[in-house]
């Protein structure tokens, strides 16, 4: 019996790479704007793949503490069905967001400790998603996308009131028992599913899906 998860791939940087996460059945495609990722999206270069992505794969754009004058050039620009806040957003900025652009926002909590659950109830309250990622190893020059996975027990049987998306490291090898160790419905992934930083690999993408859906 195969399960029923929905898997967003962050960071696609190529037309080829819509064609390839819509064969794979991706649910989401991310679009980074992050400037110090190698996954990073320019406005155009992101409308032109934002444009082609098929009617039913929600795009979803990720910032980092973005402010609004990059928000509203953003939102003017690409056609978009959901924010990604992978910052330090307050609850408040996270409503103002959500009250300026009439979009769903997805609130980003990093994990690394028991602590940092709290995190996850004060967005509950104010988010459409919540997305659990890992936090970021000290020293790193970006707030996700570093390949660095959580201890999945710390959310094992948690559930919140909203849908949220299990992020951080997650491999081919390593998706399904991710999904079993925390009940996620939904994953997130960029670097599982590259062949270089910012390439993604269709092989590695279907791989991914076969293996989160069992
Ligand atoms: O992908 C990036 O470069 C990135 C940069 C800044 C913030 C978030 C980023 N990616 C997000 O991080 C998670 C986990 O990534 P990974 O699978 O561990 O590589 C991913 O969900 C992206 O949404």
């Amino acid at each position: 019996m195969t399960r029923d998860i929905r898997i967003k791939m962050c960071g696609l940087t190529r037309l080829k790479d819509v064609d390839a996460a819509a064969d794979a059945g991706a649910a989401y495609i991310g679009l980074n704007f992050f400037a110090r990722s190698p996954r990073y999206l320019t406005l155009d270069a992101a409308r032109e793949i934002a444009q082609a992505v098929p009617e039913g794969i929600a795009k979803v754009s990720l910032t980092v503490d973005a402010d609004n004058a990059t928000l509203d050039a953003l939102t003017e620009t690409v056609p978009l069905d959901m924010l990604q806040l992978h910052g330090s957003e307050s609850a408040a900025r996270v409503v103002e967001i959500k009250a300026r652009y009439g979009l769903p926002v997805m609130k980003v909590v990093g994990i690394a400790e028991a602590a940092d659950l709290t995190r996850l109830d004060t967005y509950a309250q104010v988010a459409d998603q919540l997305l659990v990622d890992a936090k970021p190893p000290k020293g790193a020059d970006r707030p996700g996308g570093n390949a660095v996975s959580f201890d999945w027990a710390l959310i094992a049987g948690r559930r919140w009131s909203l849908p949220w998306m299990l992020a951080g490291g997650l491999t081919p090898q390593n998706v399904a028992e991710a999904v079993c160790a925390t009940g996620a419905r939904q994953v997130d992934v960029a670097s599982g599913i590259e062949q270089a930083p910012g390439i993604k690999d269709a092989d590695l993408m279907r791989a991914f899906v076969q293996a989160a859906q069992g």
